[in-house]
């Protein structure tokens, strides 16, 4: 049985969405013996705002990991507005785009405007002589960042505990401010990991609120999340994965009466799974007793 992963006819793009911003194709990601991704092809175009679900350990976060140039994919390529590319993620930040993590990871030690600050580094030119002796270049262009800073600080919400420490920000606060910093890099793609675990309901919606303003100011966003209402009630468009494969790809009305969809979240079989083929050779095998007899396949000499 082949797996056949279907993709909804395009959505009709929401006003203002243009040319491709990502164009992820045949990205696969192998651990040793574990495809953790399979041949995902994935397009994010300017306006939109795309999530990406999928059960536990379906491959959502490994798949960031391969745009953002902290895996080199085993397989396939990643194009941001038309251009490969590098496998290594500060010049992928330096191209464009920016993300979160799911373990939120801030400099706890360091106020919020100077992790907002840190996240500018890819945007200010000055080179280490004129930070070292403090030109008039290297303050201009520190006056710059702060004040850039500061208005994605008051954009979030922020901008009164610009001098609190990171570590003492609530949770919510926390996941703000890493949007803020990964705004700094001034991305045309942003890419949230989970950007609601952990919230309370009032400050999902604010969440909400500030992905949709992330977007009227003009950069498209990739949104992983497995609080389904958030990701419906939010996303343009919607993939998901399942064993490291996209199962489907269309509008939230689409994703979420899908019956494969709704089988994959319970656990329950379905015709056409992603790794059902397997399964299947494998139980074909197990009832002619051939099981376990070819043990050389996949290893080395
Ligand atoms: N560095 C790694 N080395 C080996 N296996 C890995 C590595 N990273 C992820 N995996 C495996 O790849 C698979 C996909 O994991 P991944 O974290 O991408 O899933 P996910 O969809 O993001 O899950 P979750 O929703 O729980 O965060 C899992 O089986 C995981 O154990």
């Amino acid at each position: 049985m082949t797996t056949t992963p279907t993709t909804d006819s395009a959505p009709a793009p929401r006003s203002g969405t243009g040319g491709a911003v990502l164009e992820a194709s045949g990205v696969t990601m192998r651990f040793g013996g574990l495809t953790a991704v399979r041949d995902v092809d994935l397009t994010v175009r300017a306006g939109e705002i795309v999530g990406l679900i999928g059960p536990n350990g379906a491959g959502k976060t490994t798949f960031f990991n391969c745009l953002t140039g902290l895996y080199i994919p085993t397989e396939g390529t990643v194009r941001y507005k038309g251009t490969v590319l590098p496998h290594r993620s500060h010049l992928v930040t330096q191209a464009g785009i920016a993300r979160t993590f799911q373990n939120i990871r801030l400099f706890a030690n360091m106020t919020v405007l100077e992790n907002v600050l840190v996240g500018r580094h890819t945007r200010t030119h000055e080179g280490l002589l004129s930070a070292l002796v403090r030109g008039p270049g290297f303050r201009r262009a520190e006056r710059d960042s702060e004040q850039r800073a500061m208005e994605l600080l008051d954009f979030t919400g922020l901008a009164a505990k610009r001098d609190h420490l990171a570590r003492n920000l609530p949770y919510g606060e926390q996941r703000k401010l890493e949007i803020a910093r990964a705004l700094a890099s001034e991305p045309g793609l942003l890419l949230l990991d989970e950007p609601t675990a952990g919230m309370t309901a009032i400050e999902t919606t604010a969440t909400r609120e500030l992905v949709l303003a992330i977007r009227e100011q003009g950069t498209a966003v990739l949104v992983i999340e497995h609080d389904m209402r958030f990701i419906f009630n939010l996303c343009d468009r919607v993939a998901v994965l399942v064993q490291g494969q996209k199962l489907i790809e269309g509008t939230p009305e689409t994703v979420q009466n899908d019956d494969r969809v709704i089988a994959a979240y319970l656990g329950t079989p379905f015709d056409g799974e992603p790794g059902e083929a397997e399964a299947a050779e494998v139980r074909a095998a197990e009832q002619t007793g051939t099981a376990g007899t070819d043990t050389t396949q996949g290893k080395a000499d």
